[in-house]
């Protein structure tokens, strides 16, 4: 059985990066969310012995997460619920330990593409000798991932404002090193030019070329570790 269960939750395209839609299109913001998921899913894939499960009520979503090789839990939560995005978590990760009940559990985000595997498997070895850990992003207030190596128990789940201080608060480590694709969650033009400076996946690459964010290294492939 695999030993790391990886959860990566994504709203419906229409609703998704909210932020960017002054200066992308509805149809831009689709083709970027589907293209820094596809790019954030291969990477920990490839960190080894992962399996993701990408949390959707977006088909479009579903199948380019199926088309990644993950595998897709519904969102349970009715749009407008209070705390939508823990609340879908918490669900998921429950889903997968009736499964794999000494799963090591990861709540990751879909919007690093500039994540390395060696980066995912770094943070997970921190956890593995802790119990939990957090990622904290660039901003240092919000988490990218949180592990968590506890086998039968369930995360402490505190995505949202002021989130990594929260996910310290309640036990998790914080991940000390340095793992610049973990930490680089794109939510602006800015984001995602930091994150084409790292090298970002193929998917990302490309679509912002077609964007004319011109990618200033050539384009990411994962190798298998
Ligand atoms: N399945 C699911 N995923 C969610 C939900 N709310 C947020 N997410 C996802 O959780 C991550 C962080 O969410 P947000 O920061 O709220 O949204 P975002 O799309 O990244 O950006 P903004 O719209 O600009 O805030 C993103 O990958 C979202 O798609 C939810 O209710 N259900
Ligand atoms: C939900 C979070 O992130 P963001 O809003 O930056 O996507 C978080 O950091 O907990």
């Amino acid at each position: 059985m695999t030993a790391t269960q990886v959860l990566v939750p994504v709203k419906a395209l229409g609703l998704a990066k909210s932020r960017l839609s002054d200066v992308l299109t509805a149809r831009e913001r689709a083709e970027l969310v589907l293209a820094m998921m596809r790019d954030t899913v291969s990477a920990a894939m490839a960190a080894g012995d992962v399996a993701v499960t990408v949390i959707t009520g977006d088909e479009r979503v579903a199948g380019a997460a199926r088309a990644c090789g993950a595998e897709v839990f519904p969102d349970p939560v009715a749009p407008g619920s209070p705390d939508p995005l823990n609340s879908a978590l918490r669900a998921a990760a429950r889903r997968v330990r009736e499964s794999v009940p000494d799963a090591e559990l990861v709540a990751l985000q879909a919007d690093l593409p500039a994540l390395r595997p060696e980066e995912f498997a770094r943070a997970r070895e921190v956890a593995r000798g802790s119990g939990s850990a957090v990622v904290t992003d660039h901003t240092a207030g919000g988490t990218t991932a949180l592990f968590h190596c506890v086998p039968g128990s369930m995360p402490p789940l505190h995505f949202g404002p002021d989130s990594a201080r929260l996910h310290v608060a309640a036990g998790a480590v914080a991940v000390p090193d340095a793992v610049p694709g973990l930490r680089l969650d794109v939510d602006t033009i800015a984001d995602l030019v930091a994150a084409a400076r790292l090298g970002v996946g193929e998917a990302t690459a490309a679509v912002s070329d077609e964007l004319g964010f011109t990618v200033s290294r050539p384009a990411r492939q994962n190798v298998v570790s």
